[in-house]
């Protein structure tokens, strides 16, 4: 673990915090963690994402030539390293049990909790890692008193542990590794921000929360990197936001109240507490992310939603992925543009790695309508609404990508990326300015190209957003 911080106790009834132990610049590593206390996939991702590297070593990408673990069928790995890596690390202790399962596999949580309560059978946490875990918060009386539901979960996970796993814990110890698994874990995610499974450390897991955070959570496979959002001086708290802080106040008070147990006093609670929505209002906004119901339109004599704000932002977000899904790749073209000019400069902190991720998959998706992809949508009878016609506006999209691309190379180090998409980006930066010199042109030298394409990306956004009303 390399580390400029330090654990204290943090005001305002936070209970500890980590601290700077230092200055820390925009995009500098506060906290590097090489070895996780526990991490396990989501069920789906057992099948394309290996279990010893957690996907480091097929960055961004999943995998269909993992081979699986010839006793339990259920991990998979790229290959002897990876598997060896892992069966040392916890899975010759779970194997067996994974076995007699077959064919079902444990949800995620009960097989990280089941790895944990083994690794501590056998003596292969730290003593002070062990310690820093059973002194981390467990909430467990406001799950008992606020969520029945949870509260059975755990217990039923803890009695299905103590039987796989032939332990002698008391299952009421068990429920507190559950919780603690709860409260304190972080969402895995690959190298491009993909949800792929649960991340739990006894260190990390000090970090509090704020909706005006100075910091940020990425990992490369199974190591967790925490970079500087903004400039951090020495002895200030290193803050991380547990939600999407696009979110308005009361999404945000609801998702912090329901998983972690609090109510979040930062200032900008503060303020937008005083001109919430009334609960009618807010019942408008939460409806919408229902993936069942279709989002109900807010009454005629509210304004029209700025596209800055949420759920626009989101409904944008889901927008986009489903006309790639369509092989609508000029519409998603247009719309990608939009949130790349008009919204993430809006939204997030200029080195944020979700806008940093926002821009590489412009240029992605820029390479695949340069590179002449079949446009064709396959259209279906519901499905008349015609493609952008992004012919019309004569978009040079070889000096679009070499820009995007060159923007985010240019600020790497201030970047809050993890290594791996850093390298990714440089790699494809690369490769664009190279055809460019190769066919005689230096794009460094034609800024004045590079603006007018600019300019033309711009008229092709008004007049999306024009038609969006
Ligand atoms: C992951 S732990 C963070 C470390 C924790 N402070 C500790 O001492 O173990 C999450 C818990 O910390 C507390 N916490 C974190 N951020 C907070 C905030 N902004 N306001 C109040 N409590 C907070 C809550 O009790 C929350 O459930």
């Amino acid at each position: 673990m390399s580390s400029k911080t330090t654990p204290a106790p943090a005001s305002d009834g936070l209970g500890r915090g980590l601290f700077a132990s230092t200055d820390l610049a925009i995009g500098e590593t506060v906290l590097h963690i090489s070895t996780p206390f526990v991490a396990v996939l989501d069920k789906p991702r057992l099948e394309d994402t290996c279990s010893g590297c957690l996907g480091k070593r097929h960055l961004g990408s999943y995998e269909n030539t993992l081979k699986a673990c010839r006793g339990c069928h259920v991990v998979k790995y790229c290959d002897k390293t990876c598997q060896s890596k892992d069966w040392k690390f916890a899975h010759s202790l779970e194997c067996g049990i994974y076995q007699q399962l077959q064919p079902r596999i444990l949800p995620i949580n009960a097989r990280a909790v089941l790895r944990m309560v083994l690794r501590n059978g056998r003596k292969k946490y730290g003593t002070e890692e062990m310690k820093l875990f059973l002194e981390l918060e467990t909430h467990i009386k406001d799950i008992r008193d606020e969520n029945e539901a949870q509260w059975q979960r755990i217990a039923l996970c803890s009695k299905a542990v103590k039987t796989y796993a032939g332990t002698e814990m008391q299952e009421e110890f068990i429920s507190a590794f559950g919780a603690k698994l709860d409260l304190n874990s972080f969402n895995l995610t690959n190298a491009v921000y993909d949800r792929i499974g649960v991340y739990l450390h006894p260190y990390a897991a000090l970090i509090n929360h704020s909706c005006t955070a100075n910091a940020v959570v990425g990992f490369e496979g199974d190591e967790l990197y925490v970079k500087a959002l903004r400039p951090i001086a020495k002895g200030d708290q290193i803050f991380i936001s547990y939600v999407d802080a696009t979110n308005p106040y009361s999404v945000r008070r609801t998702e912090l109240r329901g998983r972690y147990y609090f109510d979040c006093r930062c200032e900008r609670c503060q303020t937008e507490s005083s001109s919430a929505p009334t609960s009618s209002e807010t019942a408008a906004t939460t409806n919408n992310h229902h993936p069942h119901h279709r989002p109900i339109p807010p009454p005629a004599h509210f304004p029209p939603t700025p596209i800055t704000t949420q759920p626009s932002v989101s409904l944008r977000d889901e927008l986009i992925v489903s006309l790639l899904t369509q092989g609508k790749f000029k519409t998603a073209f247009a719309h990608a543009t939009i949130r790349y000019t008009r919204i993430d400069p809006v939204v997030y902190a200029p080195h944020h790695p979700i806008r940093q991720l926002h821009a590489w998959s412009l240029s992605k998706l820029a390479i695949l309508l340069s590179q002449g992809v079949d446009v064709s949508h396959r259209s279906s009878s519901d499905d008349d609404e015609e493609e952008v016609a992004l012919e019309k506006f004569e978009v040079n999209l070889g000096l679009i990508i070499w820009a995007v691309l060159g923007e985010l190379v240019a600020g790497e180090e201030r970047a809050c990326t993890v290594p791996g998409f850093k390298g990714l980006v440089r790699e494809a930066f690369g490769q664009v300015h190279g055809e460019f010199l190769a066919g005689g042109l230096d794009p460094r030298a034609m800024g004045a190209e590079v603006k007018r394409e600019w300019g033309k990306v711009g008229r092709l956004v008004d007049e999306v957003l024009e038609r969006e009303g």
